[in-house]
């Protein structure tokens, strides 16, 4: 049977389990593949790296853009069309982008969304608005080979693993600027953020059905703490109950909450001020903020992600992943 080349059979549905005997020698290969893929995209990310010294140009990304002003490097979501989810390539992205600018001149780094520009009719020519979504989260086909199998979760929760610690070590103050709804792992990395500025159109969701993959540990931890509210959280993260920007903010998770019309200006205008203060002792005073929780992130994001490899329902998730993509079934 052939290995390579494309496939000319009838494609199996997605995730149709009957009958896929026969394909074990093309499914090896589209396992392969995705293994190199994932490695290329990993040894890719190394070498520019190596390439990327301190004051080198921004990175070129389609769905993921950096830019560095006014002592602020931004590092901009940009694919609209799938609520910002976050695929495989962008998360390599995300995390040069984040090894870059803690070396950069920079003082601050921010994540957040380009915003689009609608034609409405009113006295305005253009009203401005931000796209539907700050994330919808993980790619949910980011597990799927080309033959359309789950595929290594072994590797994606190493990866993974890796992903987070970028966030728990990153060195200067990190904002998160959520002009719009955010889902499952943009919603963790909140808690991992020094300031997260959300518009009232915002809310945040963990993902109703199974396919979320990310167990919900460290935003437990973060969310919980000894604050009275580990009930909530739980509901949060167990049931998937959407929070409003306020709720969340009552969570501890959003720092504050801006109303939409004043959002872009008030957020930006802060942090560009915020950005002039003395950048060392900003990072010292970080480094010594978070000192004593950081080894507990990296236990827990590492226990978090042996559970992803180890313990995920492999069932449950190809069922949820099935239904979303056979669009039955969304947040
Ligand atoms: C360093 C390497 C790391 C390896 C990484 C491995 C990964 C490990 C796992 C990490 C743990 C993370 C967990 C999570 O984030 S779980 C949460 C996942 N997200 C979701 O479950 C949301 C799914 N999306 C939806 O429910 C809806 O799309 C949504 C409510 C967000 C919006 O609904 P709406 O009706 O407004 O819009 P559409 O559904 O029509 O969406 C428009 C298009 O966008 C595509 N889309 C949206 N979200 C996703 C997604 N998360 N993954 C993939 N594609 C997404 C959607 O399919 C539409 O596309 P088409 O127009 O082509 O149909």
């Amino acid at each position: 049977m052939a290995t390579e080349g494309p496939c000319n059979m009838p494609k199996p549905g997605v995730f149709d389990f009957g009958n896929k005997a026969k394909q074990d020698a093309r499914k090896e290969t589209a396992r392969q593949n995705h293994v190199a893929r994932l490695s290329s995209l990993s040894s890719s990310k190394a070498s520019s790296q190596g390439k990327h010294g301190a004051d080198e140009k921004a990175q070129e990304s389609k769905n993921i853009l950096v830019s560095s002003e006014d002592g602020i490097t931004k590092i901009t979501f940009n694919r609209p069309a799938k609520k910002n989810a976050i695929s495989l390539q962008m998360y390599f992205d995300i995390m040069l982008a984040l090894k870059n600018a803690s070396t950069d001149n920079s003082v601050i780094t921010v994540f957040t969304v380009l915003l689009r520009r609608i034609s409405v009719m009113c006295h305005h020519p253009w009203s401005r608005r931000t796209g539907d979504y700050y994330s919808s989260g993980n790619d949910l086909k980011n597990s799927i080979n080309d033959a359309g199998e789950i595929q290594d979760i072994a590797i994606s929760a190493k990866r993974l693993r890796e992903f987070v610690d970028c966030f728990i070590d990153f060195p200067k103050p990190l904002v998160a600027v959520v002009n719009g709804p955010a889902v499952g792992i943009a919603v963790t990395l909140l808690g991992l953020f020094d300031a997260v500025y959300a518009s009232d159109r915002c809310n945040v969701s963990y993902s109703i059905h199974p396919s979320r993959s990310d167990l919900g540990s460290l935003l437990f931890l973060y969310v919980s703490k000894d604050n009275g509210l580990r009930q909530e959280a739980a509901e949060m993260l167990l049931f998937g109950k959407k929070l409003t920007a306020r709720e969340a903010w009552a969570q501890g998770l959003v720092t504050e909450v801006f109303p939409e019309s004043t959002f872009e200006t008030e957020v930006w205008t802060r942090l560009k001020t915020y950005a002039k203060l003395p950048p060392n002792a900003m990072r010292v005073s970080k480094e010594l903020i978070r000192k004593h929780e950081k080894q507990k992130l990296h236990t827990v994001n590492a226990e978090e992600c042996a559970a992803i490899r180890e313990r995920l329902p492999i069932e449950e998730y190809t069922n949820a992943l099935r239904n979303f993509l056979s669009r039955k079934a969304k947040l």
